[in-house]
């Protein structure tokens, strides 16, 4: 295993004794590294064992990576996030929460949105309100009840208690409704995951006993995104018996407020309830010391520039418009690439960057994903490289082939999913699509090819059934080159995901196939070439040498509704952009156009964000 130089105060932390720790470090100062560097030297003793939690799959995997999980003869260690962990618990116990069999996940915010809008329909009186409703005021009311009932599950809460406005029961109604439509489609969405789990060990001491007894050291990195339901689960998982718990954070980079999440959960519940020794890292390994000094100035921090800090590059650009914006990041990424092996940037005693400057070391971040339009136009026009880099979700397809496909495989493994069913009918036109007759006169017939394979679809016959739809698809005539080529690829990525599936599970099913999928734990690593465009929120935990921060105008960033709304919800914002800041490595450039085009058309003057008043 490769052995790391890691300063005073990190190796401090690695090598602590037993015992809770909160690790408060700022952006950059190697929390992850430190966790990680703690939790190999654990697995060098056979009697540890581990559970590291993570807020994202991709962290997930880079912890794992670290770790060489391959290479060690310990293997007991569980690294995954939240909802991996209470997916694999559930997957043997689900039956204690009364399920007959393993519940399928509802991914995607479509399907909750479906079933809010069943649990509506059965109800005749909220059926006559909600059709009076303009289309605008229905995706409103539809948000409502859905952050209502998320809350309830991450609060914990009694659905009674958090109404708080008179008038407001009909959301209790439509609570239980929705749950009981989830149930009967033999379903749970992603808040149930780790609420169930925390039921489990709340009710069940038996079980809670047989997981304590299964952990002995306990992680949790990125410990400021913990929402009450996550640092319960947390702590009835550790009842008496785990008392090695080290959480590590930044209070700073707290940003999923919306989602309840609240720094409060590490800073001083778990200090109080584990009678944790907090320690301050207050240094940066990541940032040269141009973005060290914008990122203290941005949060009045005093954060160290350690020793060896590399030089950078800080710049901040007032665009006349969007256009010029877009110009300013596309004229600047050609000129850092045509430096290509800079031995200096604009200053004498910039030393090199690692490497050559290529595309693949430029992100481009903003706010919100509509802050790119103009950009991506530009990249198009001059042929360069780049991809969005995507969030924490499953699989979609987009080719009509694939969709029945999905729909019916989802129907063969969970007969009870009537949402699917629903939504395989309305896409074929037909009342009952085992009917032969129906499917011949349906537009897509080819959905009866599809129907036969997955008829006879088993763990054993996967891959070759997938590779005859290939065959089938090349053959036919139905489609054009353009649809083949697409219909082959969206089956190859289920291809290659099985193979990953089947390899790390020794015991490979169905259901747990399309449950690893919707968690997104496995994903084929699509071809990633070029320029990295991504929200902040997405770029979290990450880095990138160079960083474009477009969109910095005072109501993109911070966005409006914070404005409005003000408190909690506008220092968020701050934090975001801290986040953003400290994704730099090396050169940082931010930008903001002084007049923006609004959606319906006419233009709108824009001043700087409000937290680059000092800048
Ligand atoms: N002792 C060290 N020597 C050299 N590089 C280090 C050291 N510690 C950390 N780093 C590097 O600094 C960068 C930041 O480390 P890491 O991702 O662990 O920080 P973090 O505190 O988790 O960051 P953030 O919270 O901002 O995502 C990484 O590139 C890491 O490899």
């Amino acid at each position: 295993m490769s052995k790391i130089n890691l300063s005073p105060k990190q190796s401090l932390i690695v090598n602590l004794g037993e015992g809770s720790y909160l690790i408060e470090a700022s952006a950059g100062s190697g929390k992850t590294r430190v966790l990680t560097e703690r939790v190999k030297n654990l697995l060098e003793d056979n009697s540890s064992k581990i559970l590291a939690i993570t807020f994202t799959n991709k962290a997930s995997e880079e912890l794992k990576e670290r770790l060489e999980l391959d290479k060690l003869k310990n293997k007991n260690v569980f690294v995954g996030t939240f909802h991996s962990f209470c997916q694999s618990i559930l997957e043997s116990r689900f039956k204690l929460l009364g399920f007959q069999k393993m519940p399928h996940i509802f991914e995607d915010e479509s399907d909750r949105i479906e079933i809010v809008e069943e649990a509506i329909k059965s109800v005749p009186y909220f059926t006559d309100i909600y059709e009076g409703l303009e289309s605008k005021d229905k995706t409103g009311y539809k948000s409502k009840v859905l952050s209502f009932i998320s809350s309830v599950k991450r609060e914990l809460a009694e659905p009674e208690d958090l109404i708080t406005d008179e008038g407001e029961e009909h959301l209790l109604l439509l609570y239980n409704e929705y749950q009981d439509i989830l149930k009967s489609n033999n379903a749970i969405d992603f808040d149930d995951l780790i609420w169930f789990v925390y039921k489990l060990f709340s009710n069940n001491e038996a079980v809670q006993n047989l997981y304590s007894k299964s952990y002995n050291y306990i992680f949790i990195d990125e410990g400021q995104d913990l929402n009450k339901a996550q640092y319960y689960l947390l702590k009835s998982l550790c009842g008496d018996q785990i008392k090695n718990v080290m959480i590590v954070g930044d209070p700073n980079q707290s940003i999923y407020g919306f989602n309840g999440s609240a720094p409060k959960y590490m800073q001083k519940f778990f200090v109080e309830d584990f009678n944790a020794q907090k320690i301050t890292l207050d240094e940066n390994y990541r940032c040269s010391k141009q973005v060290i000094d914008a990122a203290n100035k941005l949060m009045q921090l005093s954060v160290e520039a350690v020793n060896y800090v590399i030089e950078g590059h800080f710049e901040m650009y007032k665009a006349s418009g969007e256009k010029d914006e877009a110009k300013y990041v596309v004229e600047k990424i050609d000129y850092l690439i045509n430096l290509k092996n800079i031995k200096c940037l604009e200053k004498e005693n910039y030393k090199d960057i690692e490497g050559e400057i290529d595309y693949s070391k430029i992100a481009i971040l903003g706010r919100n994903k509509f802050v790119f339009k103009y950009i991506e136009e530009l990249l198009q026009e001059k042929n360069i490289p780049y991809y969005f880099k995507s969030g924490n979700v499953g699989v979609k397809f987009e080719t009509i082939f694939m969709k029945l496909f999905d729909y019916y495989f989802r129907i063969k493994i969970n007969p009870s999913d009537k949402l699917h069913n629903k939504r395989l009918k309305t896409l074929l036109k037909v009342n009952n699509f085992e009917n032969e007759d129906e499917i011949s006169k349906s537009k897509y017939d080819y959905f009866q090819f599809i129907r036969e394979i997955i008829s006879v679809l088993t763990e054993d016959n996967f891959k070759k059934s997938l590779q005859s739809i290939s065959d089938f698809i090349k053959k036919s005539t139905t489609f054009n080159d353009d649809e083949k080529a697409q219909i082959h690829n969206e089956l190859e990525e289920v291809i290659e995901l099985w193979k990953e599936y089947s390899f790390n599970n020794l015991k490979p099913t169905l259901t747990g196939f399309k449950n690893t999928i919707s968690l997104g734990l496995i994903k084929r690593d699509l071809k990633q070439e070029g320029i990295c465009i991504s929200t902040v929120h997405t770029m979290k935990g990450q880095e990138s040498e160079i960083v474009f921060l477009v969109g910095l105008d005072d109501g993109t960033f911070p966005y409006y509704l914070a404005i409005q709304n003000g408190g909690e919800e506008l220092s968020q914002e701050k934090n975001n952009l801290y986040v953003a800041f400290t994704r730099a490595k090396r050169f940082l450039y931010v930008s903001y156009p002084s007049v923006r085009m609004m959606p319906w058309g006419d233009y709108k003057s824009r001043i700087k964000s409000r937290f680059l008043t000092d800048f």
